[in-house]
């Protein structure tokens, strides 16, 4: 089977220091209708990967190297216009905050017809069925179209952006950190509602997030990023299970187990040493806060 993403050697070197590597030889592969986690800590190169995949990132800042392959097809070489078509329709997205995604100048049932009347040329009344139908799908009253984004509240904001995301019923979902700035219950309302949407529309998901309760809730397979480049994939059993990476270990060794307990898994110390001091810190903030 042709896989839905495949992504081979990605790298994302600074133009204005071109020796240092934001990402680093970066591979991974997403099969349709699965859950792809890209895990790490904050700057390990997760948003980068997503952005390169979407074709986002700036080519005056960075250079990108390496292949990426959306059903076959690839994207490095593809110009801005051909990309443009791509994106909305075939690969939707959705960011960590959902206020600074929308336009608070625009009704939220503007905003989700805008990608169904670009890609699909939707228009009067077919155009508000499917809003409407969208709106529903994603647990916000219809008669809701008319509001402006800052009528609601941060969760239905991104229940919003999750219906602009899939109004083309794209091949693929990039979410990159959708639920951070949510509280936990919303958090687990939307992750919810983004697993169903994935099985009820057989769409692919690359889920960005720093968080492994989300990991083990909602992925097929893991990527582990640190300082920009792979050092796991497997699949969830696997990365969850039985890590091999000390990194990997250390980041589970900080999620509370259901009792609220940290999980016995042996930190490697003498790694954790050679690593700068912003990893220990960073882990030490994962171990303070709640996954
Ligand atoms: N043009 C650039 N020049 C230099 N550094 C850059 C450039 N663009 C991004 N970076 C750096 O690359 C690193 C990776 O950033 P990225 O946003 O991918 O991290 P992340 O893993 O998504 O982190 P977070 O979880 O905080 O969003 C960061 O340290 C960022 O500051």
């Amino acid at each position: 089977m042709t896989p839905l993403l495949q992504v081979d050697g990605l790298t994302v070197v600074p133009r204005a220091a071109p020796g240092r590597c934001l990402v680093s030889d970066v591979s991974f592969t997403l099969q349709p209708g699965k859950t792809t986690c890209v895990v790490g800590e904050s700057g390990s190169g997760k948003s980068l990967t997503a952005l390169a995949v979407m074709g986002l990132l700036s080519r005056q800042l960075q250079r990108t190297r390496g292949s990426i392959r959306f059903q076959g097809q690839g994207l490095t070489t593809l110009d801005a216009e051909a990309m443009r078509r791509i994106r909305g329709r075939s690969i939707g997205m959705i960011f960590q905050e959902p206020m600074t995604s929308l336009n608070p100048v625009l009704t939220i049932g503007h905003q989700i017809g805008e990608p169904l009347s670009v890609h699909l040329g939707l228009r009067g009344r077919a155009l508000q069925a499917r809003i409407a139908g969208l709106l529903q799908q994603v647990g916000i009253p219809p008669e809701r179209a008319n509001s402006y984004p800052d009528e609601l509240s941060g969760g239905q904001r991104q229940r919003v952006m999750i219906a602009m995301s899939i109004a083309c019923e794209p091949a693929m979902l990039i979410a990159d950190e959708p639920t951070t700035a949510l509280d936990v219950t919303v958090q687990a309302q939307i992750l919810r509602l983004l697993d169903e949407l994935k099985t009820r529309m057989n769409m692919g998901m690359l889920f960005i997030t720093h968080d492994f309760g989300v990991v083990a809730d909602i992925a097929d397979d893991v990527v582990v990023m640190f300082r920009g480049e792979v050092v796991e994939y497997g699949s969830v059993d696997q990365v969850l299970n039985r890590p091999q990476h000390p990194y990997t270990k250390a980041l589970l060794a900080c999620v509370p187990d259901a009792d609220g307990k940290k999980p016995l898994l042996p930190i490697d110390y003498a790694w954790l040493e050679q690593q700068p001091a912003t990893t220990a810190a960073n882990l030490q903030h994962s171990m303070s806060e709640p996954a």
